[in-house]
Order: C-alpha cells, then structure tokens, then sequence
C-alpha cells in the first residue's frame, strides 16, 4: 500500500508519531479521524512498532515521505557531482536570486534534475541548488524555495535544508520578501529577523509535524532562540560598515499561507500582534534548521507598505517585490557574502579550532 494513499485515507503523517504505531500496513477503511477510543485505534495500540521510521522507508513510496536515508541518498548525488564542501547555506527569497551572480567556481543542480526534490513554480525563483564560493567562501545556495501556497506540504518545502544540514552546512542564511507593516518601514528597507510568528503553526501545520527522527533533531526543538543573536549583531555591524545602517531594521516576521496577500483587517491584527513584516516562506525552512541545530541567520526585503487603509488605491502585487529585490540587489549581495565572510573567520574558524 502507498503511503500516499494512507495520507489521503486518514491524514496519517499528522497522527502516526503522537500513537507512535505501525499503522503503515493497515486496512485504510478507517474512520479520517483517530479516535483513541474506537475499536480499529485500540487494535492499532495493541501493536506498537518499534520502529516506525524503517516501516517507512520500506514502503518505498519516496515521493511523501523524506526519511532520514533518503536524504542522505539526496546529499549524497551531490556531493558526488561537486568537490565543493560548504559549511554554510544560502536560501534566496522572491526577485532575491540573483545573489547567485556573485559564487564563483559555481556548479549549478536544477531542481528537477535532482533526484526526489520538487520543483520551483514561482516567478522569480529559478529553481536550483547552486555550490559554489562567496568571496572564497564555500557555500550552497537555493536559487528558489519552496511554498507552501504551491501545493507542497511543509515537510517537503524544507526538506533542502536537510539536504544542506547532511551535505554538512552548520549556518543557514535566509532571505525573503515581505510586506512592511511596522510604519516606520519603507519598501527597500531590509528587516533582519529576530523572532517569528508562525501562523501555519497556529492552524496546526509544520514541517516537522510526523515522525520524528532523533538523527535530525529532537521531538519538541526549543525556538526562542531560533536566531542567532551573535550573527544578527555582526549583521548591524557590516550594515554600519557598509553606510546602509539607516535602511537596515530589526523585526519581527509572520508567516501567512498565501497565495493571496492579506485583508486591511487581517494586517491590522497583525500589527496589534507585533509583527513588524509579513510573508509566505522562511519560517519552515528556520523550524527545520532550528530543529537540527543549525545557526540561522535571516531578513526581510521589504518589497512593499502593507495597505492598512480603505481609503487607499494601492495594491500589494509580486511584480513590485521583484523590482524591489532588484533595486536592492547590490547592497543584498554585499550584505550576504560579508555575512558568509563573518561567518567563515569566527563561527568557522573557531569551531575548526575546538571540534
Ligand atoms: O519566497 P519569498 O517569501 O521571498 O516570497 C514572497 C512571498 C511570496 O512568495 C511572494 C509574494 O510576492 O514573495
Ligand atoms: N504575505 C505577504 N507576503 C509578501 N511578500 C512580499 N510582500 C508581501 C506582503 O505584503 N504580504
């Protein structure tokens, strides 16, 4: 039996790790909801797997479920093809791909040729993994992520940062574009992260909803401290040094679903939330780093005001955050390979010095 036809029968990835059971082989003429109480759930408990994780794999039915082995198959048709080794990886958000132009010694694996990854379908991401140096620097880099407004469940849009994390990246670097709604901010401004709001995770999904492998992380990650607070004063510091400190802020960002941007209602409730910036990516990606102890690094392009008026004409629209991403391309560049350069001569160079 496929496991995609377990997940359509009866939501399985959400359920099979809280009952901890080897429901994999079941017969799916099952009631959509578990009810620990029902006869067919009581027959579950009776037979508790021991190992939940192998079951999965051997149903060999990759396309729904990333267990730990495949994606060091992934990691693995990569690091055979490239002689690159990088500590740190790179995510571009919308219109901010072209950060790409400046690794050098690239070698580029478009999404669709790599085996078991998903495909970009976004304008603005062009959809590959590139290896390359950033000022000497290794690093990998997404030219493209994942939405989950495209159809993608959370777990698969950040499984590449698993992917990075067994091809041996310790730092994540984040980027996206999102709407401004602290008043101060204007379009162009960039929003170093410091905290999040997970509104998917509000409505019950997350990437690392499903069993969990202790190989990757622990069941329940702590996240307050999701990013790094070291790394996110460095950053202030180069902004300083490269004179752009008066457009660089810190904030916090919300995850929405999208496609669609959001009602003047919903804006305002959010800013009454406390968030500063609004957006449909990046917090998967930071949950999965998060989860397998990476260090994170993230900010936000702020493509546009969000409109809180009725009275206003405006509207949000993605060609206007891609002519904002390439307005801002210089700075961004320089941003992140400084980033990528801080990163290498203290993070790097110490941990090399005490592994
Ligand atoms: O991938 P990111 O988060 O940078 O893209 C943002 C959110 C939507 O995908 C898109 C809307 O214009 O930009
Ligand atoms: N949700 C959301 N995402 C964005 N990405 C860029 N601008 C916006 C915005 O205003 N709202």
């Amino acid at each position: 039996m496929s496991l995609q036809k377990l997940n359509n029968d009866f939501n399985v990835h959400r359920s099979i790790d809280c009952l901890n059971l080897n429901i994999l082989k079941e017969n799916t003429n099952s009631p959509p909801v578990i009810n620990k109480n029902n006869r067919f759930t009581k027959n579950l408990l009776k037979r508790r797997s021991s190992n939940l994780i192998a079951d999965l794999a051997s149903i060999g039915n990759h396309e729904n479920f990333y267990t730990y082995e495949l994606i060091q198959q992934i990691a693995q048709y990569l690091l055979d093809r490239t002689n690159i080794r990088p500590k740190i990886g790179i995510i571009c958000g919308s219109g901010l791909g072209n950060l790409a132009d400046v690794i050098t010694d690239s070698v580029s694996f478009p999404y669709h040729e790599i085996p078991h990854f998903p495909v970009s379908t976004v304008a603005g991401h062009v959809g590959r993994l590139v290896f390359g140096y950033l000022d000497g620097v290794p690093i990998m880099c997404m030219q493209g992520r994942f939405h989950y407004y495209e159809g993608y469940p959370l777990w698969k849009c950040s499984m590449p940062v698993r992917v990075m994390k067994l091809v041996g990246v310790s730092h994540l670097i984040v980027t996206n574009a999102a709407g401004g709604l602290n008043p101060k901010y204007r379009a162009g401004d960039i929003m170093i992260m410091k905290d999040h709001i997970n509104f998917l995770g509000f409505a019950g999904n997350n990437p690392l909803q499903g069993v969990n492998d202790e190989r990757f992380g622990p069941r329940f990650p702590a996240m307050n401290r999701a990013y790094n607070a070291s790394l996110r004063k460095a950053a202030h510091k180069i902004a300083k040094e490269m004179g752009i400190d008066k457009f660089v802020r810190e904030g916090v960002y919300a995850v929405l679903g999208g496609p669609n941007f959001e009602t003047i209602a919903e804006l305002r409730m959010l800013r009454v939330c406390g968030v500063d910036a609004v957006g449909m990516s990046t917090v998967h990606e930071v949950l999965t780093a998060q989860h397998c102890d990476m260090k994170v690094f993230a900010f936000s392009l702020i493509t546009n005001k969000c409109v809180m008026d009725y009275e206003s004409m405006a509207e949000a629209n993605h060609e206007e955050n891609i002519d904002t991403g390439l307005m801002r391309e210089g700075v961004i560049k320089k941003l992140v390979t400084k980033v990528v350069g801080h990163i290498s001569n203290h993070d790097l160079a110490m941990s090399s010095k005490n592994p």
